[in-house]
């Protein structure tokens, strides 16, 4: 009681920076801990490999993901669409604490600053031979995280039907999708459309098959696009 008692406003203070400190460093385990379970379960699942020259359609599907999730849905997509598919990586935003930091801060960075992107690799795809291209990202700061940006900023769509696809917990903004509608239109795209599946917040997602199953239904079945498929 003494103790307390004796306490100053500035030890006070200190307490209370010690405990927002720790839990934000509680949420940044926890967030990291379910990211790095989700990533194990998705990674074997859909194995998919580019069929050969012969076999592939006119459709590439080129995606960054950083939890597996949208890997998942890129080669669900490329299954379905018997398509070309392309992962770029980023190194940096690898699992992990460090990764979780350097993705959040490039996203906001680039939403501060749309001309601040980061190093994809590979930096550009030979998309000549493709008449659609699907462009897969997670959302982060509510707009397609800086990788896609990246990708778009440094390669054509000269003609070409794009379909940007997200996966997301929760919430996006359609003037981030529109403007990323107007950057493709501008590097020669002829159409647009945005496709989305929302998985929900951290402790109660979809389950990866479930993920599947709504891809199924709203981007494919309800709709039931008959551009997806080049003749
Ligand atoms: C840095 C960061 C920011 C995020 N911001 C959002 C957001 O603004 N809205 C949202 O719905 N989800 C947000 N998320 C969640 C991801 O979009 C979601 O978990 C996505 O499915 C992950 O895809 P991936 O497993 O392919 O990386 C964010 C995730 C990270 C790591």
């Amino acid at each position: 009681m003494d103790l307390l008692k004796n306490m100053t406003l500035a030890h006070w203070l200190l307490v209370l920076v010690a405990v927002v400190g720790l839990v934000m460093l509680s949420l940044v385990v926890g967030v990291t801990t379910i990211e790095g379970r989700q990533a194990r379960q998705v990674a074997g699942m859909g194995p998919y490999a580019t069929p050969t020259q012969a076999a592939r359609s006119r459709v590439a599907v080129v995606y960054f993901s950083r939890s597996g999730n949208t890997a998942l849905a890129a080669r669900h997509v490329a299954m379905r669409l018997d398509a070309s598919l392309y992962a770029l990586e980023v190194p940096q935003y690898a699992l992990g604490v460090s990764g979780l930091a350097h993705s959040a801060l490039d996203a906001k960075a680039r939403r501060d600053d749309p001309a601040k992107l980061p190093d994809i690799n590979p930096l550009t795809v030979d998309l000549k031979p493709f008449d659609t291209v699907w462009l897969g990202s997670p959302v982060w700061f509510y707009s397609p995280a800086p990788p896609i940006w990246a990708f778009v900023e440094n390669n054509r769509f000269d003609g070409q039907h794009v379909v940007l696809f997200n996966t997301f917990n929760s919430n996006f903004g359609e003037d981030q999708i529109a403007a990323f509608k107007a950057k493709v239109l501008a590097r020669g795209a002829r159409s647009f459309e945005h496709r989305h599946v929302l998985r929900g917040r951290m402790t109660q997602q979809l389950s990866p098959e479930d993920m599947l199953k709504a891809i199924d239904l709203e981007w494919f079945d309800a709709k039931a696009r008959v551009s997806d498929k080049a003749p």
